[in-house]
């Protein structure tokens, strides 16, 4: 795929936003609207039967025999550029998790100043709360004052901590750390490394031989939402030097929406893990395709599948609604599966008022509950948390 590859994501997202100016749609713009999705993925250089792919799947979203007169057309095009879009965000490979009763060591890369030492804490703390037992290493001999920031994260995270100062050999900081952290029985070893850049030769070399050394269960890349147009090159950059397990996007707290994601996803072919929203070490959250999606082109704020169930009070209404469902076997696949076919129709149901809430935001809410993962992890979690939906 070409470095040009984020402009078609750009290319589709300025296509749905002219979509969603456009009140009414007839067969011929849905037509159009495809024709210049894949048009601006081909001008792309987008390897041309990847583009056939994505134009057969939005194509076979918007079966005809759907698009009656009453149906919402807009609704149905928005809903197979959502899809298509959602595909490309997710590569169908699970992000790294780490596993109880094993020793889990990973390692934090990314640009300088894009929020990796911040984010190294966040998810020290995240997996900490899970009953991990994470311990933090500074293999960051470059950056003035990266021993003392993740020193003092340590402390305030009450996680051990281990550097030293006045070294200056990142691989030995790293081998050693991570041997003395794996002696003392800790099962989170994360290491923090040096900030790089695209430009800097020896700083990116310099990450092959402690991978090496170390050998991380996962390397996370950490990217700032900022990054824009450069997150395809400085993501394939880091990607042409060691194998990348998952991708934590920084900064979506402000103004940037994170539109490089979907570059990085790309150039790396990993998964997004989280998002950080915020300075603060609990400002990380689980990523979800849908809803990400959705923030990208302004169809919902990233949090707003909770905030509007919660609005909603859906949580009364939920077991009736799910029994109704999916009767009496309470089965994760047959829920979503009832779910995704609601949703297409929900509009016009919800009109006919036939439904008590918007189906999707009920089961990126269960999603969010379970903090992600398979279906199987999601129904356990639900039955640990939300017994309220089992009877
Ligand atoms: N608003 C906001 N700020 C963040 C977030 N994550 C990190 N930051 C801030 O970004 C700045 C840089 O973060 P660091 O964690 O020092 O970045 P780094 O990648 O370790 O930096 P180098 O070691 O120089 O490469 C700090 O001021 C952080 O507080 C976030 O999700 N939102």
């Amino acid at each position: 795929m070409s470095t040009t590859f984020y402009r078609n994501v750009y290319g589709i997202v300025d296509t749905f936003i002219k979509l969603g100016t456009n009140l009414i749609l007839d067969d011929k713009t849905i037509d159009t609207v495809i024709r210049d999705v894949t048009v601006a993925l081909l001008k792309a250089d987008v390897n041309a039967s990847y583009v056939q792919k994505l134009r057969d799947e939005v194509k076979s979203q918007l079966d005809p025999k759907r698009i009656t007169e009453w149906a919402n057309k807009r609704y149905l095009v928005r809903q197979a550029i959502i899809q298509s879009l959602i595909k490309l965000i997710d590569p169908g490979i699970p992000p790294f998790q780490p596993k109880k009763g094993k020793t889990n060591v990973v390692m934090f890369i990314g640009l300088q100043g894009s929020g990796k030492t911040t984010t190294v804490a966040k998810y020290a703390r995240y997996y900490q709360r899970k009953g991990f037992k994470p311990a933090l290493i500074c293999a960051d001999t470059f950056r003035a004052g990266a021993f003392e920031q993740l020193q003092q994260n340590a402390t305030k995270i009450k996680v051990p901590f281990w550097g030293k100062k006045d070294e200056i050999d990142p691989l030995a900081i790293a081998e050693t750390g991570v041997d003395f952290m794996k002696q003392e029985k800790f099962d989170l070893i994360i290491v923090d490394t040096s900030g790089r850049h695209k430009q800097s030769a020896d700083l990116l070399n310099e990450m092959e031989p402690v991978a090496n050394a170390i050998k991380p269960d996962a390397i996370v890349l950490v990217m700032d939402s900022y990054i824009g147009h450069y997150a395809y090159e400085q993501a394939a950059a880091f990607r042409s030097k060691v194998k990348i397990g998952s991708i934590i996007i920084t900064k979506l707290d402000g103004h940037a929406k994170g539109g490089g994601a979907l570059a990085a996803v790309a150039a790396t072919n990993s998964p997004i893990l989280f998002l950080g929203d915020g300075e603060g070490f609990d400002a990380l959250r689980v990523f979800t395709p849908s809803s990400f999606i959705r923030s990208l082109i302004g169809a919902g704020d990233v949090g707003a599948p909770v905030d509007k169930i919660e609005g909603l009070n859906i949580t009364k209404k939920a077991p009736d609604m799910i029994m109704d469902l999916v009767g009496d076997k309470f089965c994760m696949k047959a829920l979503r599966s009832k779910l995704e076919t609601l949703h297409d129709v929900g509009p016009v149901y919800r009109r006919m008022g036939r439904i008590p809430a918007d189906v999707e935001c009920m089961f990126e809410y269960l999603r969010q509950q379970a903090g992600g993962g398979s279906d199987e992890d999601v129904a356990e979690r639900i039955r640990i948390f939300c017994p309220f939906l089992i009877r």
